[in-house]
């Protein structure tokens, strides 16, 4: 595997002690050049167009000016090409490199999880069932460039570059060359995420925290004006993990301890929660929203009080 030559040792699998990997070059040369070389990345705007499996193309009117824009590439691995998002500078060179980067994101992501699933006593292959990237497996991981540009003025009625949020899904591997990110601790004091060169930041997401009933924390994390401001740009990559539409998000920990945790719910019935309330509707079959498993309707309500607006 290119990536991983770890930095510090830790669980005896992944070797992750903490949320940083060392990358080799070729990782780091893809991930940089392709950022910085990204011709198509639209200017400055309130529109953001969303790289969504389901949806064919989604073009989402933001409420109000984000500062920042972005692509993503979601999808299972191999299917990229097919894809009716990419734009005609994608060609096959470009589509077979992203591909690649993403299939070796895929790879750290088991091994981080399996020693997730080892620390909670669960078969070390457990998300590895789950969070296969098999074709027809929707929707697959999503690895999303952004760009925070410069601007001649900080923009009236700004949200923050990027407004504290939790990541949806399982984990997340943040890669990036410049500084501004912070993370929120359990006081709920701001931290800055230092910029380890060669490192990769990972992230919990609510899905593991919900998963795992609570076990595990999601990781809220913004980036503000005060950390990037407007005559500096910031470029990172964030890869998205998430499992398979079919995957029973039933608690993981043991025994049930009420007759809500019994009942059933999928990763898509998840998903279509999650888009519904980011965005609303886009879905063409979401004129009625479904019924809200309960358990997911309690933990969203719980975040509610925690959570800062959710812009993506
Ligand atoms: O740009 C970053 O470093 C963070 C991006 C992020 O948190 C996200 O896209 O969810
Ligand atoms: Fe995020």
């Amino acid at each position: 595997m290119v990536l991983a030559a770890p930095v510090r040792r830790g669980c005896s699998h992944c070797r992750a002690s903490s949320s940083t990997y060392q990358k080799t070059s070729s990782a780091r040369n893809l991930s940089m050049s392709s950022v910085l070389d990204m011709t198509t990345i639209r200017p400055t705007g309130e529109t953001h167009f969303v790289s969504n499996p389901v949806n064919k193309q989604a073009k989402v009117q933001t409420r109000r000016f984000a500062a920042s824009e972005g692509m993503a590439f979601g999808l299972p691995a191999g299917q990229l090409a097919q894809s009716s998002n990419m734009h005609d500078w994608w060609d096959s060179v470009k589509i077979a490199e992203i591909e690649a980067f993403k299939a070796q994101c895929s790879d750290l992501t088991l091994r981080l999880l399996s020693c997730f699933a080892e620390h909670m006593d669960l078969p070390r292959t457990f998300f590895e069932t789950s969070h296969k990237q098999d074709a027809g497996l929707l929707p697959g991981n999503a690895l999303k460039f952004m760009k925070y540009p410069t601007l001649s003025e900080k923009p009236e009625n700004a949200l923050e570059r990027l407004s504290a949020h939790t990541d949806w899904g399982t984990l997340t591997l943040l890669f990036t060359e410049s500084p501004g990110l912070e993370i929120r601790g359990p006081n709920n004091e701001w931290h800055d995420v230092p910029v380890v060169p060669g490192g990769i930041v990972v992230n919990i997401g609510d899905l593991l925290e919900f998963w795992s009933g609570g076990l595990l924390k999601s990781t809220m994390h913004r980036i503000s004006w005060e950390k990037v401001p407007i005559e500096q740009d910031r470029y990172s990559m964030p890869y998205f993990a998430q499992p398979s539409f079919d995957t029973d998000l039933r608690p993981l920990t043991g025994t049930l301890k009420s007759d809500l945790e019994a009942e059933s719910l999928t990763y898509e019935e998840y998903y279509h929660t999650r888009i519904r309330l980011t965005w609303g509707n886009v879905l063409d079959d979401e004129e009625k929203p479904a019924k809200m498993n309960r358990r997911l309707a309690k933990y969203l309500d719980l975040r509610k009080n925690t959570a800062g607006e959710h812009v993506k």
